[in-house]
């Protein structure tokens, strides 16, 4: 019985094998047990509209060796074409070190930490009936070819998008993932823009006071030079909280996953107090992995709300503030606040004119 990772590779793959195959494809002889079945085949099911073109499909899987059965629960990673597999390596690890699937999030993750703790790759073997051009027991973590094909496109990049209101709880879940994926032994990073310093000057806060360092800029190509490039090529994730002041978030974002291969998860308002586009996070959703507008509860019926009311008479588009100048609000109490708002604005306007006019009249009276 021995604590193993498996990371199974499934490349070169025919696509028109079906979801149902996958399940019994998935499987692997090794040198003690006959048939290994992985677990939780749910979380390996590929789209069953695919591009046969993109021949991309991860599985791991971590879980114990014992009497034949590998426990544990399989991870899906980058999810086109079906199927079929190949068992590329069982490594051996310490099963501390990866109490639960997230840790196996990625299989070079896996790999390093077991190259890390002098760990050789025990065993390749072949998925019964599938050819394979696997290098030779011992040699895989170190082929070239894999590094380059395999392991490679593993670290592909990825732009996750939280947008909302103001109080929706999008630092809130951007520093959840953060963590998550720090705990899961990524390299992470934070970086937000220099104009928050509500609650911090060098920290993501939260409404309710979560925190956590990070970098404060004014561009994210500052952010770049800021820490360096050999700091920047460290990096595997990258959370960017106040989105809509970074007018360089579309490039920075397309680069970092299209080229550098980095996940970036971008917090920000997709609107601003007006209901109008606010930066730039709107234009990544093409780009983008994953989006989840957030809401926050109205103040004024506690229903979810999706809009940022302003309850200032500034006109500008960027003025910072917490609760004292905003507040989340429902469709109506938005459409009826901005009613007041326009109301009490012409109000104002017309006695302002007509003060303007008593005034000069009262001059020419004097003059
Ligand atoms: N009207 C509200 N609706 C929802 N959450 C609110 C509201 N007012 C204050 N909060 C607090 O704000 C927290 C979310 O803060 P945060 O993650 O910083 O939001 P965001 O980044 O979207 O502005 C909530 O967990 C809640 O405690
Ligand atoms: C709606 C709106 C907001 N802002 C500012 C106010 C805050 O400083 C941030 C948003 O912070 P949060 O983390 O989302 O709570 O943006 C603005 O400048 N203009 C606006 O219209």
């Amino acid at each position: 019985m021995r604590p193993c990772i498996l990371v199974l590779d499934a490349h070169y793959l025919p696509s028109a094998l079906t979801r149902s195959f996958m399940a019994v494809a998935i499987s692997w002889r090794s040198r003690t047990s006959p048939r290994v079945p992985v677990p939780s085949l749910q979380h390996a099911v590929a789209p069953t509209s695919v591009s046969p073109s993109r021949l991309d499909f991860r599985l791991f899987a971590c879980g114990k060796l014992s009497g034949g059965i590998c426990r544990g629960t399989a991870q899906a990673q980058s999810v086109p074409a079906p199927v079929s597999f190949r068992l590329m390596s069982a490594v051996p690890c310490r099963a501390a070190r990866f109490p639960t699937p997230r840790h196996c999030l990625s299989a070079s993750y896996a790999c390093r930490a077991a190259d890390r703790d002098g760990v050789a790759v025990e065993q390749s073997t072949e998925v019964e009936g599938h050819s394979s051009t696997s290098p030779s027991n011992g040699d895989l973590l170190r082929s070239p070819a894999l590094e380059r094909n395999d392991f490679a496109r593993e670290n592909v990049g990825g732009i996750h998008v939280i947008i909302g209101p103001m109080f929706a709880g999008k630092t809130t879940a951007l520093l959840q993932r953060i963590r998550e994926e720090a705990d899961a032994g990524r390299r992470v990073s934070l970086v937000k823009s220099d104009k928050d310093n509500r609650y911090a000057v060098s920290a993501v806060v939260s409404h309710d006071g979560v925190q956590m360092p990070c970098v404060a800029v004014p561009t994210l190509a500052s952010f770049r030079e800021h820490v360096g490039e050999e700091a920047y090529k460290q990096m595997e994730v990258i959370g960017i909280d106040e989105s809509q002041f970074f007018d360089d978030l579309l490039e920075f974002c397309q680069g970092a996953a299209d080229l550098d291969n980095k996940t970036v998860i971008v917090a920000g308002l997709d609107g601003d107090f007006l209901r109008r586009r606010f930066g730039s996070a709107l234009d990544l959703i093409p780009l983008a992995d994953s989006v989840t507008k957030l809401h926050a509860r109205c103040e004024l019926c506690n229903q979810p709300a999706p809009f940022t009311f302003r309850k200032t008479v500034d006109t500008e588009t960027e003025v910072i503030g917490g609760a004292d100048v905003y507040m989340p609000v429902c469709r109506h109490h938005f459409v009826s606040g901005q009613i007041a708002v326009e109301t009490a604005r012409s109000v104002l306007q017309v006695h302002q004119e007509s003060r303007r006019s008593a005034l000069s009249v009262a001059k020419e009276v004097t003059a």
